[in-house]
């Protein structure tokens, strides 16, 4: 199973390469790979599970963070209302791309962390705030979704791994906390 010790850490070059894009039909490694990634989310926000292995609460992981430059990415986004247990996305994604997105922008309220950065890097990360994006599943089949929000956000995080983009490089140098008029701060 997938902990901590097998997520490599900024300055490992393979987290500026643009990843490869998978051939289907999907490769038995790489169903099981996302199933993995998947998994590791989930122990991740499982209390007991992330203490035992010491894992960091994770919300998506990218194939790149395994040193795996392949475009292959899972999410678990638990719902916001703790009332429901059902996740808001929950699923692997091969060859994510995003097909159209919104003019208007979008940040998270509190910036960004990554599961590769050990360090506070303080900053608003702008994006899309909508987007559409196609993928494969791990049946190989195909989906053409519409996120918005935080969900939109963190497959956003998830595709810039891909193409080698890390949350900080998004961040203004000289005032990380600039905001251009109109652009909607998520809580
Ligand atoms: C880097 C870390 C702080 C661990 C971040 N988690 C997070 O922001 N909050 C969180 C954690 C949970 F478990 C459940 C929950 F609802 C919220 C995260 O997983 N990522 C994923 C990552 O590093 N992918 O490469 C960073 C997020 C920043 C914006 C989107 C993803
Ligand atoms: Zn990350």
């Amino acid at each position: 199973m997938i902990t901590m010790d097998n997520i490599i850490r900024e300055g490992n070059p393979t987290l500026r390469e643009v990843a490869e894009e998978v051939c289907l039909p999907l490769k038995e490694e790489e169903i099981v790979l996302g199933k993995k990634m998947l998994e590791f989310l989930k122990n991740s926000q499982d209390p007991e599970k992330a203490e035992e292995l010491h894992l960091r609460g994770g919300v998506g992981l990218a194939a790149p963070q395994l040193d795996i430059s392949k475009r292959i990415i899972a999410v678990h986004v638990p719902n916001s209302d703790p009332e429901i247990a059902e996740p808001t996305l929950s699923t692997v994604m091969y060859n994510p791309k995003i097909l159209s997105h919104s003019i208007q922008e979008a940040c998270l309220g509190e910036g960004e962390g990554c599961l590769s950065v050990d360090r506070e890097v303080p900053g608003y990360v702008v994006r899309h705030a909508k987007i559409t994006i196609s993928y494969y599943d791990m049946d190989g089949k195909p989906h053409k979704i519409r996120l918005k929000n935080y969900e939109s956000i963190v497959v956003q995080h998830e595709i810039d791994h891909l193409n080698g983009v890390m949350f900080y490089d998004h961040i203004n140098e000289k005032n990380p906390f600039a905001l251009k008029e109109g652009v909607l701060v998520i809580k």
